[in-house]
């Protein structure tokens, strides 16, 4: 079966707090990117509500009803996979920023909740931390899911690389003046464990905060495939999961590892 993916990056403005009007959009811009060929669409982190966190517990879906409801739809009628980046999403009255991914059937393949709370964007007042590692099986494929913060921690990607993955989706908010640290580690995560990283960050502003998107797949090699610029727009690019295999035996390094000698925990 090819283990080529073709796709697209939905890096949109939020329009905070009004859920309603983000599904509108989402409809909109996922069938766009279906006319542009997208076999993959990933969306950015809390589209449904944005940073909306005094109000979130009454604005969150219920179990990630809406969510799932919307995408299975799209993704039957596109005939695409979504990742459909994060939600806020109420759960036994507790707000998780979850994650939700679906086939083309309309199933979903993947969840997460994101598990390291972002404290500059008051996360921890507001959200419940998730206590999984996002990991899921496509074609045979280990796949990794995390979310924006969850960047930050070397641990959880190499955690996923070695349980197989070769590919890590990423939505994310994260806004200037940490354009440098969004690029690099992306581009380093990438590199270290010989994986796909294939990220969506929104634009616009909330208040006093600017996203500044810079969506971006970067392949195994720590090749940039495409990056978006500070405006809404899709981005598509194509990536190949046969060469995954192949740059870790040109280097070695799950090979080379001195496990024995680290004391991460
Ligand atoms: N939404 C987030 O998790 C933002 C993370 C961020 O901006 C960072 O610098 O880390």
């Amino acid at each position: 079966m090819s283990q080529q993916l073709r796709l697209a990056l939905l890096q949109m403005d939020i329009a905070f707090g009004q859920p309603e009007a983000n599904r509108a959009k989402v409809r909109e811009w996922v069938a766009e990117a279906a006319r542009g060929g997208a076999e993959w669409v990933v969306l950015p982190e809390m589209w449904n509500t944005g940073y909306s966190l005094t109000n979130i517990t009454e604005i969150a879906d219920r179990d990630g009803q809406e969510t799932i409801a919307l995408m299975s739809e799209l993704a039957r009628t596109h005939n695409l996979h979504i990742h459909a980046g994060s939600v806020a999403n109420l759960v036994d009255g507790k707000v998780y920023n979850s994650t939700f991914v679906f086939n083309p059937q309309g199933d979903v393949i993947g969840t997460y909740s994101k598990i390291h709370l972002f404290r500059l964007m008051d996360e921890e007042k507001y959200l419940e931390a998730g206590n999984e590692i996002g990991l899921f099986e496509w074609n045979g494929v280990q796949v990794g899911t995390m979310i924006c913060y969850d960047l930050r921690f070397p641990e959880l990607t190499r955690t996923m690389s070695l349980a197989g993955a070769q590919i890590v989706f990423l939505p994310a908010e994260w806004p200037h003046p940490r354009l440098n640290h969004w690029r690099h580690l992306q581009i380093a995560r990438a590199i270290e464990n010989q994986m796909f990283f294939v990220s969506t960050n929104r634009v616009g502003t909330a208040g006093e905060t600017e996203f500044f998107g810079h969506s971006m797949v970067i392949d195994p090699w720590g090749e940039v495939l495409v990056e978006g610029d500070e405006t809404e727009q899709i981005l598509y690019a194509t990536v190949d999961l046969g060469i995954v295999p192949e740059i870790r035996s040109r280097i070695p390094i799950f090979e080379d590892r001195r496990s024995e000698l680290y004391t991460q925990k």
